[in-house]
């Protein structure tokens, strides 16, 4: 990824504001050139106040759909779950229609199977396409390098022809659901956003460091665009 795809800010705030403008300008284009919008979301604490913003911004709900680009293997309700926060910051405040929401139906006891139940789903909106053709992954970055739930070690990030899948991570000691980097790097738009001085080890050796996706998988993305805050950027120099 180059510097100029790279978009440092002073603060949270900033950042938010200008990744909000930035979606929302996404899903103008892609409207008007395909009548539709589909994007998928991360999870984590990032975007929580980009939604809350969104939420409150004129976009054609009617025509947007909203996938998960990961999921804890955890009930909808649970204060864990990426579609309980997403739906609380976003979806809800701003009425999108049931219809266009699509939440991972996870199974606590086979996360295998919920997976493969998911990717039949994304497979009927992508349908004859051998990757979801999104047009944005919105993404976060963990400061061990993780993107969506691909982490370090981890089988998922081994995996080429599958669209979506229930990956273990032994860290967490737990199941999680997330699309594999192909199934990423297939959309028109990849974003990251990430923030915090935490997280300033990661970007450092995800974006400068040996190429390791093994111990980086935030590697593996092909980034279009990286909204990040300063106090976790260093740059070239
Ligand atoms: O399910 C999740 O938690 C996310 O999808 C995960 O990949 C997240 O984006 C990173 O862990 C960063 O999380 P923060 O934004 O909370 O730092």
């Amino acid at each position: 990824m180059s510097d100029e795809t790279i978009q440092p800010y002073r603060s949270l705030a900033e950042l938010h504001q200008a990744a909000a403008d930035a979606f929302c300008e996404c899903a103008e284009q892609s409207l008007a050139s395909r009548g539709v919008f589909r994007v998928a979301l991360s999870g984590g604490s990032t975007p929580k106040r980009l939604y809350e913003m969104l939420a409150e911004r004129s976009l054609n709900w009617e025509r947007i759909h909203w996938f998960l680009g990961d999921e804890r293997n955890v009930p909808l309700d649970s204060l864990d779950s990426n579609y309980r926060m997403i739906c609380e910051t976003l979806l809800e405040p701003a009425r999108a229609p049931d219809e266009n929401i699509h939440p991972v139906f996870v199974d606590l006891q086979n996360p295998a199977a919920a997976a493969e139940t998911y990717e039949k789903t994304l497979r009927t909106h992508f349908p004859d396409q051998t990757m979801p053709a999104w047009d944005l992954v919105l993404l976060g970055m963990g400061d061990d390098s993780h993107t969506a739930s691909l982490f370090p070690g981890t089988a998922a990030l081994d995996e080429t022809e599958r669209w979506f899948v229930a990956n273990w991570v032994e860290k967490l000691a737990c199941f999680r659901y997330t699309l594999t980097a192909p199934a990423i790097n297939s959309a028109k738009e990849r974003w990251f956003l990430v923030a915090g001085k935490n997280k300033k080890q990661a970007i450092a050796s995800v974006l400068r460091g040996e190429r390791s996706p093994s111990h980086h998988p935030s590697q593996m993305i092909e980034t279009t665009r990286m909204f990040v805050t300063e106090d976790a950027w260093t740059s070239n120099e």
